[in-house]
């Protein structure tokens, strides 16, 4: 800090002396001369405050800062020096005044520089210096008292800015706190700003789906109006319909009791085509044979089985008897024969069945029918009664099942129901065995035929198998088969040596009418009958060949008793007879297929077949009657 320079005579007298150090010999003779030259016209003191004062003797001479005489300068005490910068600024602030210049010795450029000895000179130039400074000083001092009051200002200011610097530290305090709380508010909007973006978005998903509603709820409006209209329309017809149903049921009731009373004559009408039916089989005969020639191996005929193709009743069988001399023609003898039917080689297994279909209606009616096959080996008696597996190839047997299952179930329209039993046996050298046995061979049981007191006829421990379907009933068919083929593999051929009989027991009942029948279908497969010459058979063969033998003509003897109403029939000479002495009795009707093998080395077979079936055929059994309950 530099201090502002203190008006002092010695000071400035030191200064002098310092200034011009090299004068200080002859500086009493320039004082001398200076005090001569600027002689000073009162005398003015400098007053300090911490220095000596200092006397000034003369005025100045040339800038005199107050009027001439004495002058006091009172300078205060130095409370500090201002700084130079402070001075500079209030100078040039304008409230200092500029520094008086000297009119003295300027020891610059301007001045004249005094002689040494001039020390009044000096003096008096020093006087100026004082007088300046005096005024420098008090304008300094003005400038220093507008400067404390710039300062108190200031200070005022600085107060009142600090005073409001601390309300507004306060204030920005609070700020903050605010804007804390603002940023937290913020957060709070940013979130409510997308809660407000998902809810426009879902707004105007609504929209959309609302869109969507409306035009839904138009065309459901639409809708509901054309419902209404279908609604009045179909409310008027249920009304109509309404009326109508009233009258139908009128009418009902009357159909009903029109079709009660149809139904009375619907029975009336199905029992009396019964009697007819029965009455045109009985007119046919109770007993009827249907001859049948089968084709040759080689295809063509033979000559010496003749068919009248006018006719289908009557065969001619030619025997030529060559000349044995050779001198005579060939003798040709002709045995006529005449049965129910005659079919040729030709004659197919439906054309074959439509025949004995009545037979079999007859069956369902309540009337015993016994269908059998009779002819040599191989002449096609198996072909015919069960065919083979193909649709048209099937024999008698299949096809009669066909026939019963589907009128039984024509006949349950009119209140009846059946209950069908089947059983498949063998006769084998008198020996009876069941074809439907499916256990160990080695249990097989034996069988027995018995006579109820009913007069039914029945086979101990034999298979009888109920059943409701055709095809239940071919699938025993097939077990037989099987059971027989066994048999053939252990004796060879055996299947021809031995008569197969199938069985169905047809049980009838009509409760609403309190109607029931009972009758057995009975579908037979012969043995061969050809005849062995007794020399040629031995052992097994030559037993075989009684029994075959014996049963086939036993057959023919019973039948021969029952046309001519003989009061004993043997029917117990055979298990044959036995078994099918109901379906050959009294109450039954018989068909006899004859088959003819047509080679003609079989002609002797042949002759002897077409004259067993005529016997039969000549044959009439009593009336059949119906077992109706
Ligand atoms: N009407 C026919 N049309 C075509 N083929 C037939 C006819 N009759 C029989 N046959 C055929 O002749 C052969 C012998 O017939 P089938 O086996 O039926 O004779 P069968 O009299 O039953 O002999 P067996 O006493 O040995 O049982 C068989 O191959 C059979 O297919």
């Amino acid at each position: 800090m530099s201090r502002l320079p203190v008006m002092s005579s010695k000071r400035v007298l030191t200064n002098s002396n310092s200034s011009s150090e090299n004068d200080s010999a002859p500086a009493q003779k320039r004082l001398r001369k200076d005090t001569d030259l600027h002689k000073p016209q009162g005398a003015a003191t400098v007053v300090s405050g911490r220095r000596a004062p200092l006397a000034a003797t003369r005025a100045p001479l040339s800038r005199p800062v107050r009027g001439v005489g004495a002058a006091t300068v009172a300078v205060g005490p130095s409370r500090g020096a201002l700084k130079p910068s402070v001075a500079s600024t209030a100078a040039k602030g304008g409230n200092m005044k500029p520094p008086v210049a000297s009119t003295g010795t300027k020891t610059g450029g301007g001045a004249p520089r005094r002689h040494a000895w001039d020390l009044k000179g000096k003096v008096s130039d020093m006087e100026d210096k004082v007088r300046n400074y005096q005024t420098r000083v008090k304008s300094v001092n003005q400038e220093n008292e507008v400067l404390k009051d710039s300062v108190v200002q200031s200070q005022k200011k600085f107060a009142e800015m600090q005073k409001e610097l601390e309300e507004q530290s306060g204030q920005i305090r609070v700020y903050k706190v605010q804007l804390h709380e603002l940023s937290g508010v913020k957060e709070d909007l940013e979130k409510v700003s997308n809660d407000k973006n998902f809810l426009e978005k879902e707004l105007a998903n609504l929209e959309g789906k609302y869109k969507v509603m409306e035009t839904l709820r138009d065309s459901q409006e639409t809708e509901l109006q054309t419902l209404k209209m279908k609604l009045s329309v179909q409310e008027s017809t249920l009304t109509r319909l309404q009326g109508n149903l009233r009258n139908t049921e009128e009418e009902v009731r009357s159909l009903k009791e029109t079709v009660a009373q149809q139904k009375d004559e619907l029975h009336a009408g199905e029992m009396e085509r019964r009697r007819l039916h029965n009455t045109i089989q009985e007119l046919k005969g109770n007993i009827r044979v249907f001859c049948r020639v089968r084709p040759l191996t080689g295809g063509g005929l033979s000559k010496h089985i003749q068919l009248m193709p006018s006719d289908n009743k009557t065969m001619t069988l030619v025997k030529t008897e060559e000349s044995h001399t050779g001198k005579t023609a060939d003798t040709q003898k002709n045995y006529n024969f005449s049965f129910d039917r005659v079919f040729g080689p030709q004659t197919s297994q439906q054309d074959v069945f439509e025949e004995i279909s009545l037979l079999v209606q007859s069956a369902l009616d309540g009337y015993n029918v016994c269908c059998f096959a009779y002819g040599q080996t191989g002449s096609g008696k198996t072909y015919t009664m069960e065919g083979d597996e193909f649709d048209e190839t099937r024999g008698v047997i299949p096809r009669a099942v066909q026939q019963i299952f589907k009128a039984a179930a024509k006949l349950e329209a009119q209140g009846w129901e059946f209950t069908f039993t089947a059983s498949f046996v063998e006769i084998y050298n008198e020996t009876l065995r069941d074809l439907l046995y499916t256990g160990k061979a080695s249990v097989r049981p034996e069988h027995e035929i018995r006579k109820l007191s009913n007069n039914e006829v029945t086979i101990t421990n034999l298979t009888y198998e109920k059943v409701i379907n055709e095809d239940q009933v071919l699938g025993l068919i097939a077990l037989a088969n099987r059971n027989r083929s066994t048999a053939q593999t252990a004796q060879n051929d055996r299947s021809s040596r031995s008569h197969s009989v199938f069985q169905l027991d047809i049980e009838g009942v009509n409760a609403g009418r309190d109607v029931k029948c009972k009758s057995t279908l009975c579908l037979v497969d012969l043995a061969g009958s050809e005849r062995m010459v007794k020399s040629q058979s031995q052992g097994e063969r030559f037993k075989e060949m009684t029994a075959i033998n014996g049963s086939l003509s036993n057959l023919g003897i019973v039948i021969a008793a029952l046309a001519n109403k003989e009061s004993y029939i043997p029917y117990r000479n055979s298990k044959l007879t036995y078994l099918l002495q109901s379906c050959l009795g009294g109450n039954s009707k018989t068909l006899m297929f004859v088959n003819i093998a047509p080679e003609p080395d079989s002609f002797g077979e042949t002759l002897n077949s077409l004259r067993f079936a005529s016997k039969v055929n000549d044959c009439v059994i009593g009336t059949a009657s119906a077992n109706r309950k």
